[in-house]
């Protein structure tokens, strides 16, 4: 593209301009943002030195779209994070972002909306279910029936020309779903429900084709004229993609290398002596000057880009030339009678942002989503309650029928309990990746303000714990139990079930704990692995725990194996009679000799204890949800 024909293309908008529209949208300001990060190194996770990603970096963004471009690396989604309130706020060094005059906190993340990089979605759902979902924990059910909401997500759809796939489901790893350009499309229309004036995205058109691209990007465009403004990082678009932006920021380095009409942006960087060959793209050109690829004609200009330097000069870098700049000098003038009309009380006021729906009515919608994804995704569940009848099969016919006759009475009987306890513990290590698995979806959902911790938390426990967990164990033990030959009073089965239950929540819920901890499967299985195979050794039957020394012995009380496997063999043992050629033996003498107390109240404080191992996990991995980072 040559220069003298850039002036003649139709770029009236980005000009400089003002975006004419009926209602502007709101004015968003920053002011000497000084932002850095420390690192952390080696295996200790020692922190390293600080080191500062955006350099005082100044600028206003008004109504239509702004433009954040530069080299991978310069800064640009850490300037849209730390403006949007989600890069974390401890490593603000200086600065002030003011919204309308306004000073904003992170609050600014619940009135706002920011489309991430990844469209992060539901992949179960359908589009106009996942837009539907959206609306309904994001619109205040007050002002907005459920009429209401499904007229605004069809208007969404028509709006983001989503009519064809609005049925269609998003996609997963197993469900071929909407293509990247309406998943992305679907993304936009996720946060556009709630009518946001103020819209952040990083990197919209990054892995779409071109075409793609520049249907997202007129998308935003047309939106904008309808009184938005659209902040957005990008990568090297094409020029009938530039020639659409209203404002444009360049950053290397951390640094702004040039802020204004987006339309001037080629005379700026001519009057510096730089020179667009013909049919270059500007948005690549711009790139070129910032990475120190084109040459400046100017002796006063310079690039400190690693070992590149202009041949002409060692004077000013780009940075310090803007700073001197007209460009730099009206952003200045403008914050400053900006700065200077703020209202210092308005960070109270957006304090009180918070969600737009209650407690329950969240919890619906979430349980509601959390049920469709299971049915809709069986695998897991089918596996589980498979395994579970494929292992009931396996030990009812080992252990079928088992005898009273001594010795093998008693061998048989321990040996097939420890075997189920094992079954029951192991059995749920897939529930690790519950956490792990969502934890995107999650950290993006509730930090949009779209629900609770709680009700995140509590949806997975109704939906996913009790039904997948709890049911599958009875039929395991209605298998395994009559096959084997236990105690046959239709009691002792339930308290058998029960146990089974209480043993397989317990591990369960040690495995919830886990997941929520970390955010990798190779951390989670390590950390999962290593307290059930303690638990084993402490469970009473592969050590005899009285015999053990007393300094270690404590741990038994922490072991999910011991109570379970003493709740069994009470439950089975007591009441019967073992015999020999010559000799008989009581249940309960066999119980005595192991030291467990066989009382109405041994067998009950056995499944309190594994109550209390549940809750007491439940209750931490509850808090390790609440202290995911939510910051960028
Ligand atoms: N939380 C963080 N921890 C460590 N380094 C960070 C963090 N955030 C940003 N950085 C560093 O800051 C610099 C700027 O990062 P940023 O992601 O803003 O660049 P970018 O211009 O958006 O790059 P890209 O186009 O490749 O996404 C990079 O060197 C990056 O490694």
């Amino acid at each position: 593209m040559d220069v003298s024909e850039l002036k003649m293309l139709p770029a009236g908008e980005s000009d400089g301009t003002k975006v004419c529209v009926k209602v502007p949208g709101p004015t968003l300001t920053y002011q000497n943002i000084h932002y850095c990060i420390r690192e952390s190194r080696g295996p200790c996770r020692k922190r390293g030195p600080e080191r500062e990603i955006l350099k005082n970096v100044s600028g206003i963004m008004k109504t239509g779209l702004n433009a954040i471009m530069g080299a991978t690396g310069s800064g640009k989604t850490s300037l849209l994070d730390v403006i949007a309130g989600r890069k974390d706020p401890r490593g603000l060094r200086s600065g002030q972002v003011l919204v309308d005059n306004k000073v904003v906190t992170s609050d600014l993340r619940l009135m706002s909306a920011y489309v991430v990089q990844d469209d992060i979605l539901m992949g179960t759902l359908t589009v106009r279910e996942n837009l539907l979902f959206s609306g309904n924990l994001r619109l205040p059910r007050k002002q907005c029936s459920t009429a209401d909401k499904e007229k605004k997500v069809e208007s969404i759809i028509q709006e983001l020309g989503l009519e064809d796939c609005a049925d269609t489901k998003i996609g997963t790893e197993f469900i071929r779903g909407v293509s990247g350009g309406e998943r992305k499309r679907c993304s936009i229309g996720m946060e556009l429900i709630t009518s946001p004036t103020l819209l952040f995205l990083d990197e919209p058109t990054t892995g779409l084709d071109s075409n793609t691209a520049n249907s997202i990007i007129a998308l935003l465009h047309r939106l904008s004229r309808g009184g938005r403004t659209i902040i957005f990082s990008i990568h090297q678009p094409r020029y009938s993609i530039f020639r659409l932006f209203d404002h444009l920021t360049l950053l290397h380095k951390g640094e702004t290398v040039y802020a204004g009409p987006a339309g001037k942006a080629m005379d700026y960087f001519q009057s510096l002596g730089y020179t667009c060959e013909a049919f270059n793209n500007p948005a690549d050109f711009f790139l070129d000057i910032t990475n120190g690829e084109a040459l400046s004609s100017m002796p006063t200009v310079t690039w400190f880009s690693g070992s590149k330097v202009s041949l002409c000069s060692l004077e000013k870098s780009l940075a310090e030339l803007y700073r001197e700049s007209h460009y730099c000098a009206a952003v200045k003038e403008e914050l400053k009678c900006i700065t200077g009309r703020s209202d210092p009380s308005s960070e109270a006021k957006s304090k009180a942002a918070s969600y737009a729906t209650s407690f329950f009515y969240q919890l619906k919608v979430v349980c509601w989503r959390t049920m469709l994804n299971v049915v809709r995704n069986p695998q897991t569940s089918y596996a589980q309650m498979a395994m579970n009848i494929i292992c009931a099969l396996l030990i009812g016919l080992i252990y079928y029928q088992m005898p009273l006759s001594l010795r093998e009475a008693l061998q048989n009987r321990i040996g097939a309990f420890f075997f189920l306890i094992i079954n029951m513990v192991f059995g749920n290590l897939s529930a690790v990746e519950l956490f792990i698995n969502e934890r995107a979806i999650f950290v993006h959902e509730n930090s949009g303000g779209y629900y609770r911790t709680s009700v995140y938390f509590l949806s997975k426990v109704f939906v996913d714990l009790l039904p997948n967990r709890i049911v599958p164990i009875f039929i395991f033990s209605s298998i395994c139990y009559y096959m084997m030959g236990l105690n046959p009073s239709f009691t002792a089965f339930l308290c058998f079930a029960l146990t089974m239950s209480m043993v397989s929540l317990a591990g369960v819920s040690l495995a919830f704990l886990v997941s929520a901890s970390v955010s990798t499967f190779a951390m989670a299985n390590v950390l999962i692995a290593l307290p059930f195979v303690f638990m084993m050794v402490f469970g009473g039957f592969l050590v005899n725990l009285n015999s053990m020394l007393n300094w270690l012995s404590w741990l038994k009380w922490a072991s999910i194996f011991k109570y379970g496997l003493d709740a069994v063999t009470i439950n089975e043992m007591k009441g019967q009679v073992f015999y020999s050629v010559n000799a008989t033996l009581t249940g309960e003498m066999y119980l005595q000799s192991q030291g467990i107390d066989y009382s109405l109240w041994g067998f009950w404080q056995n499944q309190v204890a594994l109550l209390g191992i549940v809750l007491v996990c439940m209750t931490f991995a509850y808090i390790q949800l609440r202290r995911i980072n939510r910051w960028k």
